[in-house]
């Protein structure tokens, strides 16, 4: 049912709320007049018999109570009693007084609803209005960031991640970079972990995310925030291109972040650069040396060989890139660490975006506000100031903010502490905005909105040969209204990482033969991303040519209903493989269609033959629970691999 604000009705009739409150309870209807809401039939009701009687008084009224030569004061949805009695300047004592007779016995900490607070306004003959929140979080905006003059732009230092696979010395090659830098004057700092390190070259400073490359970029592009000027992708010369370095490619491509090459480890025999420079090509990165446009720098990060050159190389592409920002004014960053230590409180490294970030500011990030109350820098020393493009640890903020959000310095906490309602309230819209991400489900409308102009698509496979079969079927479905995008294309199941990237680039996720993992569900979930997973090419393509007209069907869709982990195989005869089973989550049912997983590629769809508890045939096995299982017609089951068990489902479009 829907209800009326007692105080919007107030208005509308053009009485006062409390003179609202006491004809209601004069009228003796069975409306407890202590509401601050009323149904809207009983709002109906009330309208109908005070509407001529309001009129008539009407002049009376607001004679009497003299509201309208003052001007309304905006509050906060919630309020706490000290902070309006200073809006209404009265005391907190002459506040909680009032809110005696209504039933409410606050002290002058505790926060009153708007209502309430309207009535007692009402009693000091002033009249409130709820705040714009619209109008109010763009001023604060405004209030918050604005461009610079050209004029005022000064060179700064390049942020730059360094990315590559797995046991391609990422690690190694920070080291031996900050080993390489280490001017004499700073050897003496222990380095602090804070997220972000400083090095100096000459006049030159170099800051270096620590955080591995592609989680930096998509956890924070996810938050609309972008951080990396440059990236590093480090390939091993003896192991060449692999499944995580074509991902780094393709993240650093979609958050356009140019990419400097460091192929690393030549100083092993098996070492072959040039068979490295071949293999780029195909994910269109052609080094320099080949005509091309990508800096490649052979290096050894063990033995320190080829460090300055690469660092020499960072520097001249950030020269490219003209890095500037304006030093003199309010600092805005970009938390890129954040956590609460047990004797600091809360703790968050930012980068300074604009602007110098000093000790004493007062700064808001998302719901978390504060005074800065001391700064720490990668060395371990307290600092007073931090310019652009510097890493500093942030003490005397109210909570550990979240990575990605962006950190302003305002005027004074009252504005701080405003700006973070305002947040909240934001947030709270977000959240519900985010179910708003693209899905082939609602593709067809957003196109026609005009909301979607390209679909970004992310496929995983089991074969690198599906993966080129899929994009090149996609790439034909592209139509007038809609470019068809594959901003990532893997082998291997779908991981967090993917989802985070599809979160990022707004993109839909088509899976073949390979499944997500439990965190990537719980992922996307959360990111309200699409999954779709198939057995057949051609079904993707039809799903999302239909998708794209608008024409999907009705559809059968699957619920996934728990995972279990095959822990042991026997083989009986008669039977086949019997796999001991242990649920890790949700239950696995008899009557479950199952899938069997291999590393997240799909390795057998079908039905479950045999499901039992020691040597009973039962229904289901429940999450924590061991069991038996056999599959109908497959024996190749081996320990380590997981069943997913689900059922199929029809559901309207
Ligand atoms: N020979 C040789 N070995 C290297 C070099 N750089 C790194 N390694 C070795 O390669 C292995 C992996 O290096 P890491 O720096 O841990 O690699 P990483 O990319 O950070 O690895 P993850 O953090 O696990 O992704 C280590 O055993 C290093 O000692 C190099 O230049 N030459």
């Amino acid at each position: 049912m829907t209800k009326i604000r007692v105080y919007e009705l107030a208005k509308e009739l053009n009485i006062t709320s409390k003179e609202l409150i006491k004809r209601i309870s004069d009228l003796d209807l069975d409306i407890n007049s202590h509401m601050s809401t009323v149904e809207k039939e009983e709002a109906e009701l009330i309208k109908e018999l005070l509407g001529s009687e309001v009129d008539s008084n009407e002049k009376n009224v607001k004679e009497d109570d003299n509201i309208e030569d003052i001007e309304a004061i905006e509050i906060e949805e919630n309020i706490v009693v000290k902070d309006l009695a200073e809006k209404l300047d009265v005391t907190p004592s002459e506040v909680i007084t009032k809110l005696i007779p209504l039933g409410i016995m606050a002290n002058q900490n505790q926060a009153i609803d708007f209502d309430t607070a309207s009535i007692v306004a009402e009693e000091f003959g002033v009249s409130i209005k709820p705040i714009d929140i619209e109008k109010d979080s763009e001023d604060i905006g405004i209030d918050l960031d604005f461009e610079d003059d050209s004029k005022d732009l000064k060179p700064r230092p390049p942020i730059v991640t360094v990315m590559g696979h797995v046991d391609h010395g990422k690690t190694s090659l920070l080291d031996a970079i900050r080993k390489t830098a280490v001017t004499e004057r700073e050897a003496g700092g222990i380095t602090q972990h804070i997220g972000a390190s400083t090095i100096r070259i000459g006049k030159e400073k170099i800051v270096f995310l620590d955080t591995p490359g592609h989680e930096a970029f998509t956890t924070m592009r996810a938050r609309g925030a972008q951080v990396t000027d440059i990236a590093i992708l480090v390939v091993a010369a003896d192991d060449g291109v692999m499944p995580q370095t074509v991902e780094a490619i393709n993240h650093a491509k979609a958050a356009e972040v140019p990419i400097v090459v460091a192929i690393n480890k030549i100083d092993k025999p098996t070492a072959n650069p040039d068979r490295i420079k071949q293999e780029l090509v195909e994910y269109g990165l052609v080094s320099e040396d080949w005509g091309g446009d990508t800096i490649c720098v052979p290096v050894s990060a063990r033995n320190n060989e080829g460090i300055d050159e690469l660092l020499e190389m960072v520097l001249l592409v950030a020269e490219m890139q003209e890095l500037k920002a304006n030093p003199d004014r309010k600092a805005v960053g970009i938390i890129v660490e954040a956590e609460l230590d047990k004797g600091k409180g809360p703790v968050a490294t930012a980068l300074v975006q604009k602007g110098t970030l000093r000790v004493g500011d007062v700064v808001v990030s998302g719901t978390s506000h504060g005074r800065v109350r001391a700064m720490i820098d990668d060395k371990g020393k307290r600092v007073k100031k931090a310019t652009p493009s510097i890493p500093v640890m942030i003490l005397g903020l109210s909570e550990v903010p979240e990575a990605g959000e962006y950190i302003y310095v305002v005027d004074n906490e009252k504005k701080a502490r405003h700006y973070t309602e305002i947040r909240k309230e934001k947030i709270r819209e977000e959240q519900m905005k985010a179910s708003q991400k693209v899905s082939l489900d609602d593709l067809f409308e957003q196109i026609q909105s005009g909301e979607v102009k390209e679909l970004n698509v992310i496929i995983k496979a089991d074969v690198k040969g599906s993966v080129e079969a899929v994009k090149q079927s996609l790439a034909k479905l592209e139509t007038e209204e809609v470019r068809v995008n594959i901003i990532h294309g893997g082998v291997g199941g779908i991981t967090e990482s993917d989802v985070m990237l599809a979160s990022a680039s707004n993109a839909i996720i088509i899976g073949f033969n390979v499944r997500p993992t439990l965190t990537a569900i719980d992922i996307s979930k959360r990111e309200s991303v699409d999954i779709r997973t198939y057995r057949v090419i051609y079904d993707a393509i039809e799903d999302i040519e239909s998708a794209m007209r608008g024409l999907l069907d009705p559809d059968i869709v699957e619920e996934a209903i728990g995972r279990a982990e095959i822990r042991a195989t026997f083989k009986v005869p008669n039977v086949g493989m019997v796999a001991g089973i242990y649920v890790l989550q949700g239950k696995i049912t008899r009557s479950s269609k199952v899938r069997l997983l291999r590393e997240d590629v799909v390795i057998y769809e079908g039905d479950i033959s045999s499901l039992k508890r020691f040597k009973d045939d039962v229904r289901e096995v429940q999450s924590g629970y061991e069991g038996g299982l056999s599959l109908e017609n497959y024996n190749d089951i081996k320990e380590g691999d997981i069943v997913e068990a689900y059922i199929l489902k029809e559901v309207k479009r």
